[in-house]
């Protein structure tokens, strides 16, 4: 979709952010990093561990109970009012009223940017949905729903993408598929991008740096760097280099787990 000079894409800074939900459940412990502009970042860790958690406070869907989120020297608040962040959660929440097509356009006219009916189909077409763009969601699986969530994100041409697991309604063949084919639209544009996903391979082939976090509350355990070139290659997953470097997630994983466990017992 063409569109006048873009603003450059954001970093991230997390300032000692932590998150205590109201009953004392602690989600994120107080974390501080940096998350450069333009690159994706794959956050994993096990379930319940806190990483939605962390996508909400950089979204400013959460307040943090400590630290603080600056995005290129806004709170996030300033960067959403403005329609330069995209969210796409688990969750898909479509208008049931509104056909695929009517999300997606919607979303680009709340975004205050001009739309383009062919540029909507072809984002339509590109997550798989093309012959759909007249459904309503109601009639959709939960994958399409889920593939239609991403068109709507991509269409407003965010300068920061938060997807949570947003491949996870998604059959093996389909998810191979929009792995190769969107993050070339964010990567085009040099989208800041944040992914959270369960998948190790995913956040190999995906991201070029990987974070991973420890059972609840989110600790860091590992940051890891994929040297990757982009485009990434087809086959990549199965390249012995992505292997190796997938087993160094999994090994930080089951460390974190390991750790938090012998940490509980010496309580
Ligand atoms: N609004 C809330 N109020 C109270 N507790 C919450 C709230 N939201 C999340 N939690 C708790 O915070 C913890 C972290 O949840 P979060 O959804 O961030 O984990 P996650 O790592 O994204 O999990 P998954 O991978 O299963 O999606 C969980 O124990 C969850 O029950």
């Amino acid at each position: 979709m063409a569109s006048s000079v873009p603003p450059p894409p954001p970093a991230i800074a997390l300032d000692g952010l932590a998150k205590t939900f109201p009953g004392g459940v602690e989600a994120v412990a107080p974390t501080t990093l940096t998350l450069e502009a333009g690159r994706t970042t794959a956050l994993v860790g096990p379930s319940g561990c806190g990483k939605s958690t962390i996508l909400r406070l950089i979204a400013g869907l959460e307040t943090p109970s400590a630290g603080g989120v600056d995005i290129a020297g806004e709170p996030p608040l300033a960067i959403r009012r403005r329609g330069e962040l995209a969210v796409a959660f688990q969750d898909p929440s479509l208008l049931p009223w509104r056909s695929v097509r009517g999300n997606v356009a919607l979303a680009r006219t709340l975004a205050r940017r001009p739309t383009d009916p062919r540029a909507i189909d072809r984002l339509i077409d590109l997550v798989g949905l093309g012959g759909f763009g007249d459904t309503r969601p109601g009639a959709l699986s939960g994958g399409m729903r889920q593939r239609a969530a991403i068109a709507r994100c991509l269409v407003t041409e965010p300068r920061l993408l938060l997807l949570d697991e947003p491949f996870g309604a998604v059959d093996e063949l389909t998810r191979r598929q929009l792995a190769q084919d969107l993050p070339r639209i964010w990567e085009a544009r040099g989208t800041t991008t944040l992914l959270v996903t369960h998948s190790v391979s995913e956040a190999v082939t995906l991201a070029d740096r990987i974070l991973v976090f420890s059972p609840r509350p989110a600790t860091v355990v590992a940051d890891i760097d994929v040297p990757f070139e982009r485009p990434r290659a087809p086959g990549l997953a199965s390249r012995p280099e992505a292997i190796t470097l997938a087993e160094r997630v999994s090994s930080a994983l089951a460390e974190g787990r390991a750790a938090r466990e012998r940490s509980l017992a010496a309580q």
